[in-house]
Order: structure tokens, then C-alpha cells, then sequence
């Protein structure tokens, strides 16, 4: 590939400060090779970003990437209702093709809203992972282990089946897919097995991510059952440390805030499902002051239920804010910062920072839209005002796979035509059967 040159705009820049500046572009290393003053350096292929801001491509640090087949499905309940009532029984009937049709959905979708890398919680991931490849964006994968209602032998083989999959998919596309082993949750995953694999997956340097602490409902039975916290339970397992990052982390209290600092855990932060599920509020600004990496997830979009990350950064300042009963809590640095090199970091790759040396992932948005007039402040538009449909460009490790709003990797009416036909078939065969 050739090198890149991202010019004409405005750049945002690792300390959140915005200057004009040409982005340079090794198409080799698909780093970015220079920031450099506007209109000195060229390049053979370049990408206009006049009346454009140039920000890292932003970082969704926990979704459900194929259940865009189910977006609208079922909506207006609590998480176990919604789980156990229609989304388990739908998802029992996904085969390969589905999730492979459902996973492009999404990946055109975060590609159109200037998200160019996920972190994903699914099964069938090796179709995930062609999605992901042909896309062109960057992922972090894995195959969600549950043990609850099945019997032994098949819960151990499902929670082989993660570290499998970790194992194998780990580098794939390029080294654009990473992997990770996935317990789905400390209820429905049993103790018996995580102390049987989760020391498996520590001695093969595999890093780690589940959902902790959504609900009230997940709470309480560890207590009860346990004494304890469910993240004192989760250190006791050593599912803690740098290598694992929890989603949601909504019902934690302070002894569990610094056991997340202390151990280096990160929390990827969904306001869009939580709200939505009526989980509850996660003390973010609490989070952030202790120094735990905070990242921004839309979770799946049958609880959002759209994967546009903007969305996702504007709940999180305004939610923030409710949930620490501050206006100043939660501010557009902080939100930014959180979608970008705080899912980067979550996520363990180089990139959401706009500086030589890291990844070229990057979004370019248009600025000339109404909504975002006047500009006084461009981090606070990133923050409460830019929407998904405002990105013009999309690139990801140095290559352009969004060119004025086309998408180039994927065919797009054809990927929503299938997609639309698995979903149809899908629900078809789920009712059919009830
Ligand atoms: N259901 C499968 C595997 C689980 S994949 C990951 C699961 O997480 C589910 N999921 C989606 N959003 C959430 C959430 O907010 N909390 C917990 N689980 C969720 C999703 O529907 C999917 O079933 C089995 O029984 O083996
Ligand atoms: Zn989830």
C-alpha cells in the first residue's frame, strides 16, 4: 500500500488540543508516520479533510456485534427477562451464516459512525473474525463461555471452547484480531469452572473480559452465596489485573472501585444498555478518580440500539453527571478521552491517538453540518453535538476503508439485504419452534 495523506483539516491531538495539521500515513506499517504543518509533506494518495476534524477512530469497548439481527426484536425489560425470555431462545436458533451476516451489519454500521476498532462477546467467532478481516477494522474477540443450564460436560467444553478460540483466532486478519477468554458473567458461569479455567487462561497469557456488576440482580446472589462482593470474588478467582477488563461495573462500591485501581482492571462503560435495561448508573467520575481505565461500549444493539459510538459518548457525559449529582462530573475531555485511548488502552493496541508512531485508525468528521455551527469548542462538539452520520472518512490501520461516505471494504445494500434476510429467517425459525 501506498502512504497516506490526510490533508486540509484540523487534527485533534493526544493532549485534546486542536491544530491544523496534515496527517501523514505509512502505508507499509499502517502507523502514522508524521503530523506534520499543513501543505509540507505529500504523499501519492491522499484524503480530503477540508472542513473536516480528524480525531482516532474511536474504540467500542464492548458489544455484541452480530446482534444487530435482533435490533428491535425485543425491547422495555429488565437484563434476566430480557435475556432468558427472548433473547436466549433466538439465539439458540443462530447458526454461522447468521452471526457472519449480523457481524457485517455491525461492522459496516461502526464504520459509517467512525468506529474502527470492538470488542466483542458472541460465538461462531471464526465467522466474526472473516467479518472482521474483510472489513478491514480491528477487533478484540472471543467465544462467551455460560455453564448455567448445561450439564458438565458440555459447560467444561464450552469453557474450553474460549480458550480454544483465544488461542487460535489471537492475530488473525493481519494481527488486526486479538482475542480474549470470556466467562459471560460471575452468575452464569459456575465457581467450579472458574477455578478450573480461569487458571488456564492465565498460565497461556490470555487477557480476560466479562460482564461484572450490572445489575443489582447479579449482585446479590454472590453475596449471598459467597459473603462477598462479586469483585472480591472475582479477584479471589485472580480474574482481576492489567490484562482484564470488565463491561458495565455499574453496582460497585468503593472497597470494589479500588480493587479495579489496585489490580489495573479496566471497565469498559455502557450508559445507552444501562439505561435502556434500567440496570442503573456506573460511578464513573468515581471510577476515573481512583485512576481506573474507563472505555465506552454500546453493548449489543438489541439494548441500545444503534453501535454509534457518539451516541454512546454523549450518554456517558450525561449520564455521568446524574449519577454523580455534578454538572462538572464526567466532562467532554473526559468522554472523549475514554472513547478513544481509554478503549485503545482497554483493548491493549497502540492507537487512539493521533501521533507519529501509533496505529493510522482514524475518522475524519465534517464539520460544516448546522448542528455543529458555531464551532467554539470542537472537543465539546465531539462530546454532545457529532453524530455517527457526520463522519465523511473512515481509515483503520492505514487504510481508507470509508471514502466520503462509501463504504470501500464491504458492499453496503448487500450486507443489509442479507443481513435483513438472516434476521427474518431467523426470527422465522424461533417462533416457529416456540
Ligand atoms: N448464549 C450463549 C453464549 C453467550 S454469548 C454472549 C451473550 O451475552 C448476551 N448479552 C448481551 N447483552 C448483555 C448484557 O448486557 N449483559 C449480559 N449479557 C448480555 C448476549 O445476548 C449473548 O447471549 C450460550 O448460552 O452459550
Ligand atoms: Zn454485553
Amino acid at each position: 500500500m501506498s502512504d497516506l495523506l490526510v490533508a486540509g483539516g484540523q487534527v485533534l491531538r493526544p493532549d485534546l488540543t486542536v491544530e491544523r495539521a496534515d496527517v501523514l500515513v505509512d502505508g507499509e506499517t499502517g502507523d502514522i508516520a508524521d503530523v506534520a504543518e499543513p501543505g509540507t509533506v505529500d504523499a501519492p494518495e491522499t484524503l480530503d479533510a477540508s472542513d473536516g476534524l480528524v480525531i482516532p477512530g474511536l474504540v467500542n469497548a464492548h458489544t455484541h456485534v452480530a446482534m444487530t439481527l435482533l435490533r428491535g426484536y425485543a425491547d422495555d425489560k429488565p437484563l434476566d427477562a430480557w435475556l432468558q425470555e427472548d433473547i436466549w431462545p433466538v439465539e439458540a436458533e443462530l447458526t454461522a451464516d447468521d452471526i457472519e451476516a449480523g457481524a457485517e451489519l455491525g461492522i459496516v454500521e461502526m464504520i459509517r459512525s467512525g468506529t474502527t476498532a470492538f470488542s466483542d462477546m458472541y460465538f461462531h467467532v471464526d465467522r466474526i473474525a472473516d467479518a472482521v478481516e474483510r472489513a478491514g477494522v480491528r477487533a478484540v474477540l472471543g467465544h462467551t463461555a455460560v455453564t448455567v443450564g448445561k450439564d458438565d460436560e458440555a459447560a467444561r467444553a464450552d469453557c474450553q471452547r474460549s480458550l480454544d478460540v483465544a488461542n487460535e483466532l489471537d492475530g488473525a486478519a493481519d494481527g488486526r484480531v486479538a482475542t480474549t477468554f470470556q466467562p459471560h458473567s460471575l452468575t452464569t458461569v459456575g465457581e467450579e469452572y472458574l477455578r478450573e479455567f480461569v487458571p488456564k487462561a492465565r498460565e497461556a497469557d490470555l487477557s480476560i473480559h466479562f460482564h461484572a456488576n450490572e445489575t443489582e440482580n447479579e449482585v446479590d446472589p454472590i453475596v449471598d452465596e459467597h459473603g462477598v462482593r462479586p469483585l472480591e470474588y472475582a479477584d479471589d478467582l485472580d480474574l482481576l489485573g492489567e490484562d482484564t477488563y470488565v463491561a458495565h461495573g455499574v453496582h460497585v462500591d468503593e472497597a470494589e472501585i479500588d480493587l479495579l485501581a489496585d489490580t489495573g482492571t479496566g471497565v469498559a462503560h455502557c450508559p445507552a444498555s444501562n439505561m435502556k435495561l434500567a440496570s442503573g448508573m456506573a460511578p464513573v467520575q468515581a471510577l476515573r478518580e481512583a485512576g481506573v481505565t474507563v472505555g465506552i461500549g454500546t453493548d449489543g444493539a438489541a439494548s441500545n440500539n444503534d453501535l454509534d459510538a457518539f451516541d454512546e459518548v454523549r450518554d456517558a457525559a450525561m449520564i455521568g453527571k446524574l449519577a454523580a449529582e455534578d454538572a462538572s462530573a464526567v466532562p467532554a475531555e473526559a468522554v472523549v478521552e475514554m472513547v478513544t485511548r481509554g478503549g485503545a488502552d482497554l483493548l491493549g493496541f497502540d492507537g487512539g491517538r493521533v501521533a507519529a508512531g501509533s496505529n493510522a485508525d482514524l475518522a475524519v468528521v465534517d464539520l460544516t453540518a448546522p448542528h455543529l455551527t458555531p464551532a467554539h469548542d470542537l472537543v465539546s462538539h465531539l462530546a454532545y453535538a457529532v453524530r455517527g452520520g457526520d463522519v465523511r472518512h473512515t481509515v483503520c490501520d492505514g487504510e481508507v476503508v470509508m471514502r466520503d461516505r462509501e463504504v470501500l471494504t464491504l458492499d453496503e445494500s448487500a450486507v443489509r439485504e442479507r443481513a435483513s434476510e438472516h434476521a427474518r429467517d431467523l426470527v422465522g425459525r424461533a417462533e416457529g419452534d416456540a
